[in-house]
Parts: C-alpha cells; sequence; structure tokens
C-alpha cells in the first residue's frame, strides 16, 4: 500500500518505519524543516532504541518531506501530530486543524484518514463534518480512529507487538476495517471494533487507569512509610492476584511523560464538559501533583538543612530509555531543588535539561555527579544506575545518603557498602 504519515514525531516515526518494515510504501510529512533534513540525513531527531537502524535498514520504502501533494498518491493517511494540553488542560487541537486544512485542499481521490494522535472523544466525528465543511465530498473519505498504546523506550517493539489493534469506525463504514488489517498485515494481535467515539474513550481509559494504579501505589507508599512497611512487598503481594497484577505498581516521584499527564487532565475536561465530575481522575492527579513533596520533605528530614549541601541527582527523562523531558518528574525535582539553597548536579545518559538553573550543572557521568557530593538521588530508573559499584559510590561521596526515588535499586547491595538507603515508601 502506499501509506502517508503525517507528523515525524515519536508515534509517527515508529509508525512509519514498521509499515516500511511491514512491506508498504510510505512517505512520511512533517511541517518542521529541521527534523526533515535530519532524517534525510539518516538521522532520528530524538533518542528511540532501534528506531534509526529501522528506518535506515528501510530506506528504500522510506521517505520524508515537507511536500503535502504527496498525499495525492497515498491509499492510507495516517495522522500523527501531536495534541498537547492547553493551560484549561483540554486537549490543543489546533495541528489536527492545520492537518484538515491541508488535506482539505489535497484530496482528489478517495482516502482512509486514520488518525493515531490522542484526540478528545467526539474528535473524530468532528475532522469528518470538518472536511465536508471545508468542501471534501463525502463519498471521498473515510475516518477511522486507530490509537496508538506504544511506549516511549520500547517504540518499535510496542508496535511490533500490541496487545490489541483498536479500530474506531463510523457507523455505515463496511470498508475501512479490510483497508487497516492490510496495513497492519504481518502483525498478530486481536481486533478490538468499535465506533469512532469508542476508540477514542478506549485510549484515554487506558492511560488513566494506568496512571490510575501509579497514584494508589504512590498513596499506599505514604501509608507505608507511616507504618515502617515495606512498599516493594505490598505491591509484590498484591501483584500475584491476577485480577490486580503485578505491573505499575512501582512507587516513586510519580508519573510523567507527553501522555499521562495531558491525557488523564483531557479526559478531567472531556468529562466535566458533559457535566460528569469526575472525582477519582482528580484523586489520581493531586496524589501525583504531590509525589515530589512527600519525596523532598522525606530528604529534607534526612538530610537537613539542605543549605549547603551538594547533591548529585541521577536521570533527567521521565523514564529511562529515552531522552525526552516532557512533564518528567525527575526535572521537576531537580527544579525543586534548584531553588532550596543545594547545588546540584545532575546526570543522565541521554536528556539534556531542558533550561538553565540556578545552582545546577549537568555532568557527563555519574562519576563527576558524586564526586564529594551529601547524597545521592536516583530520579530515573536507567539500568547504568541499577548496577553501579557501591563501595566505589561510597569512596566518592562525601554524605552517605542514597534516595532511590523510583525505588529501583538492592537496598542490601547500598547498605553492605556502608550507604544509608532510603526510598519511596521503604523505611
Ligand atoms: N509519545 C508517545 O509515546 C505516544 C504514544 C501514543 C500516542 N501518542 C499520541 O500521539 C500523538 C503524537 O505524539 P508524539 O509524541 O509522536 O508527538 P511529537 O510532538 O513527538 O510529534 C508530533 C510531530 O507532528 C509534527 N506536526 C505538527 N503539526 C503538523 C502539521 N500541521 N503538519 C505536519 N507535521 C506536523 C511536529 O512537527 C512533530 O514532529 C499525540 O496525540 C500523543 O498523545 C504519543
Ligand atoms: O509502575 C510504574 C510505571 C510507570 N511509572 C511512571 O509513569 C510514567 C509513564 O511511563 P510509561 O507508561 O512507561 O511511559 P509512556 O511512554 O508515557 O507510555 C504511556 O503513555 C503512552 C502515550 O499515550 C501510551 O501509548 C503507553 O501505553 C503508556 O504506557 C513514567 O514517568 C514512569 O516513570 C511509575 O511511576 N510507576
Amino acid at each position: 500500500m502506499n501509506i502517508c504519515i503525517i507528523g515525524a514525531g515519536y508515534v509517527g516515526l515508529t509508525t512509519a518505519a514498521v509499515l516500511a518494515e511491514l512491506g508498504h510504501e510510505v512517505h512520511c510529512i512533517d511541517h518542521d524543516e529541521r527534523k526533515i533534513h535530519l532524517l534525510n540525513n539518516g538521522e532520528v531527531p530524538f533518542y528511540e532504541p532501534g528506531l534509526e537502524e529501522l528506518i535506515t535498514k528501510n530506506c528504500n520504502y522510506l521517505t520524508f518531506s515537507g511536500r503535502w501533494d504527496y498525499i495525492k498518491r497515498a491509499a492510507v493517511i495516517v495522522i500523527c501530530v501531536g495534541t498537547p494540553p492547553r493551560p484549561d488542560g483540554s486537549a490543543d487541537l489546533r495541528y489536527i486543524e492545520a492537518v484538515l486544512d491541508r488535506l482539505a485542499a489535497t484530496i482528489e481521490s478517495y482516502k482512509t484518514i486514520v488518525t493515531k494522535s490522542t484526540v478528545p472523544p467526539g474528535t473524530n466525528e468532528w475532522m469528518r463534518a470538518e472536511l465536508i465543511r471545508k468542501g471534501v465530498a463525502p463519498h471521498l473519505f473515510r475516518i477511522v480512529s486507530n490509537p496508538e498504546f506504544l511506549r516511549e523506550g520500547s517504540a518499535v517493539y510496542d508496535m511490533f507487538h500490541p496487545d490489541k489493534i483498536v479500530v474506531g469506525l463510523e457507523p455505515d463504514d463496511d470498508r475501512s476495517l479490510a483497508v487497516v488489517q492490510t496495513m497492519y498485515a504481518g502483525i498478530n494481535a486481536p481486533y478490538v471494533t468499535t465506533s469512532l467515539t469508542g476508540a477514542e474513550l478506549i485510549k484515554y481509559a487506558a492511560n488513566a487507569f494506568l496512571a490510575t494504579k501509579i497514584s494508589f501505589i504512590n498513596e499506599m507508599a505514604r501509608i507505608c512509610d507511616a507504618f515502617a512497611v515495606d512498599i516493594n512487598d505490598v505491591a509484590r503481594g498484591i501483584g500475584f492476584d491476577p485480577r490486580i497484577g503485578p505491573h505499575f505498581l512501582q512507587a516513586g516521584l510519580g508519573y510523567g511523560g507527553s501522555c499521562f499527564p495531558k491525557d488523564v487532565k483531557a479526559l478531567e475536561h472531556a468529562a466535566r464538559s458533559r457535566d460528569v465530575e469526575p472525582r477519582l481522575l482528580q484523586a489520581v492527579q493531586s496524589v501525583n501533583a504531590t509525589q515530589i513533596d512527600v519525596c523532598l520533605n522525606k530528604l529534607n528530614k534526612e538530610l537537613a538543612p539542605l543549605n549547603g549541601k551538594k547533591i548529585a541527582v541521577l536521570g533527567i527523562a521521565f523514564k529511562p530509555n529515552t531522552d525526552d523531558t516532557r512533564f518528567s518528574p525527575a526535572e521537576a525535582l531537580i527544579r525543586q531543588l534548584s531553588g532550596s539553597g543545594c547545588t546540584v548536579a545532575a546526570y543522565d545518559p541521554k536528556a539534556t535539561l531542558t533550561a538553565p538553573l540556578a545552582n545546577v550543572i549537568q555532568v557527563q557521568s555519574v562519576h563527576e555527579a558524586i564526586q564529594d557530593a551529601d547524597a545521592l538521588i536516583i530520579a530515573t530508573d536507567w539500568d547504568e544506575f541499577r548496577t553501579l559499584d557501591w563501595s566505589e559510590v561510597k569512596a566518592a561521596m562525601n554524605g552517605t545518603l542514597v534516595f532511590d526515588g523510583r525505588n529501583c535499586l538492592d537496598r542490601r547491595a547500598v547498605e553492605q557498602s556502608g550507604l544509608r538507603y532510603v526510598g519511596v515508601g521503604r523505611p
């Protein structure tokens, strides 16, 4: 099939590379000339394991440009542009609107338009109406809602091995499911078919549920601290129950990234727009918003006063295996420390601080960060930090406190080297 992807971000580029690998001819359009220039020179504009290799491998079937006339040749158009949060929490659909303008000006023959961007309930129906209002004949296109569930850091694997493929269709559309199945031919996953709005809500419900699990375990961690119980024991204990499951029960600094914070907010906003008061979603966000303070209070107790202390922070990205710092709890923690009288040496294997901060320097290695530090904080659970030689760490530091903000370290290994271990909900 000839497929046009719009948006060369995490979702767009992964989709483009995977569809090319599946045997399709793929063109990817982005309005960011810098990105297109990098891609045409064989470089991926961000760090995502395996993506650059997959793009290079498929370079004969995968092209990049800012030219919208490629749409004319494509049978399928896949929309992957961003849907960031507005200040009021609703999803900003300006990039989707800009794409609709372009499509309306370009479509001359039949197209299947697939929305992969995460959009609020009702958006795909509105998109159909907008295209018609802008002059596209209704018989020239179908809209399909096909939300994406990949995780950054394992995007390529996730797209080849999804646990399901969700396809939302217009009520009288008996044509597009087969198109989507041809597009994904070679990927083995159950199909969930529903309405356009049903697919949109499946995406929001999945993210909201996962965020709820994280806030639940973070609240349990607070309770565990109060009763001197280890949250990791509690998470393990409940995780064996198949109705609960072991995943997404890692207490820490809270959830971040470009999806959970914005999608939970957008779902809350959508609910309110229909007079539904989403109390659970509010609670999930309130726990998340206070989780860094809870951790800093604990750090303060152990290290008081922070004033004049040197703190090593390991991790800047919102999670390991990415250089993405959008809504990163690690960066938010560094920002808070920046104003608290201590100095911070921050290190991350891939991510860079978004902006310079007072009393904060970014260094190039763990070794540099921990030199003479009074305390070390793990803010992102990169493998590199789990496997540190703790005797070497002890020798390099001035103090002895290791604050495991991701509960990812082997506590015994840390303590055996004479360091003091403090975790989240791990007294
Ligand atoms: N990042 C993820 O892990 C992930 C996973 C699942 C779903 N999503 C959803 O997918 C969508 C995209 O997310 P992302 O992280 O890939 O975003 P991103 O910001 O990394 O990429 C979006 C790309 O779209 C381009 N773009 C914006 N407007 C355009 C236009 N009018 N014409 C051409 N290009 C345009 C931008 O330049 C950018 O390169 C969002 O709705 C997001 O919620 C993201
Ligand atoms: O037990 C856990 C699991 C995750 N996190 C944090 O939660 C955030 C999100 O993590 P993760 O879900 O792994 O990353 P994303 O790449 O943001 O992926 C989520 O958001 C995407 C965008 O919508 C979806 O496609 C994915 O299915 C969904 O997992 C990160 O800050 C993690 O550190 C925890 O604190 N504890």
